[in-house]
């Protein structure tokens, strides 16, 4: 079966059409990166996968059932901009993340929850190797810290399903390099399936198995709200590596031409 299915998705903002006639199925354990010009709407698919954004056609499934209209534990998201919370420690705000999960109505947790809570929370700081720096405050944290922290929050609660919205934009390239490794190895590690935007098509395809690009297939420029975007080129980078290089200039070309 598959992991996530999309059957005709659309997605409208009143008469503005965004997204329209996606269709695909992602199989447990792809990491599908995805490119595409600025404002066709990448982000607002990323949302609808987290549950944030409704769906206004067709149907977006996770093992064959409509997908939340909600974030749930299954579903860990990490942005560009950094979402940690700025008052809370490292450890604080890994905690948090199971804190607001886990007990909605009391938003702490107590006696032996809590250690179990905390021994997750130092669970995931390791894996992202953040172990030295639980006291530490976010604005003591580098750029690449912080992001490692947003993606031990979003791992807190054990998901199968990543979503990373531009994770490492705003990250200079060799730091950029060390999250690529770090990514990598939780993503084989956990068996996560990821869904990844990226303005870098060279990220694109050397961290995804699966390239998608988002386009508009049909344009009116008299009307250009009127057809949305939708996945042009699905490309099974993992098969077929050494096309890649050729794929990404392609891409790159297209998107600028
Ligand atoms: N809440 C909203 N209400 C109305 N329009 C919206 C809303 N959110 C996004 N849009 C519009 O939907 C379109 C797609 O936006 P989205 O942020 O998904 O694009 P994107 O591909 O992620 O862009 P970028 O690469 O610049 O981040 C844009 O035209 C945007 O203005």
């Amino acid at each position: 079966m598959s992991l996530v299915q999309a059957k005709g998705l659309e997605k409208h903002y009143g008469r503005d059409v965004v997204l329209e006639r996606l269709n695909f199925s992602v199989e447990p354990g792809e990491f599908v990166t995805i490119v595409g010009a600025s404002g066709c709407g990448k982000t607002t698919f990323l949302k609808m996968m987290l549950g944030t954004e409704s769906i206004t056609r067709g149907q977006l499934l996770v093992e064959d059932k409509p997908i939340p209209g909600e974030p749930g534990p299954d579903r860990g998201v990490v942005f560009q901009k950094y979402s940690v919370l700025p008052h809370l420690t490292v450890l604080g705000n890994t905690l948090i993340a199971e804190e607001l999960s886990r007990s909605k109505l009391l938003g702490k947790l107590f006696g032996s929850r809590r250690r179990q809570a905390r021994e997750a929370a130092l669970e995931r700081l390791t894996e992202v190797g953040l172990e030295n720096a639980l006291d530490k405050y976010p604005h003591e944290l580098s750029g690449g810290m912080q992001q490692r922290l947003a993606i031990a929050q979003a791992l807190m609660m054990r998901p199968r399903i990543l979503l990373l919205d531009e994770p490492f934009g705003a990250l200079d390239p060799g730091i950029r390099q060390d999250m690529h490794e770090l990514v990598t190895r939780l993503w084989r590690e956990q068996q996560l399936t990821i869904f990844m935007i990226t303005h870098d098509i060279d990220e694109a395809f050397a961290l995804g198995t699966r390239v998608w690009v988002f386009d508009k297939w049909r344009d009116d420029p008299h009307a250009p709200e009127a057809y949305g975007a939708t996945i042009t080129y699905d490309l099974d980078v993992e098969r077929n590596r050494e096309d890649a290089p050729s794929q990404a200039k392609q891409i790159e070309e297209d998107m600028h031409s």
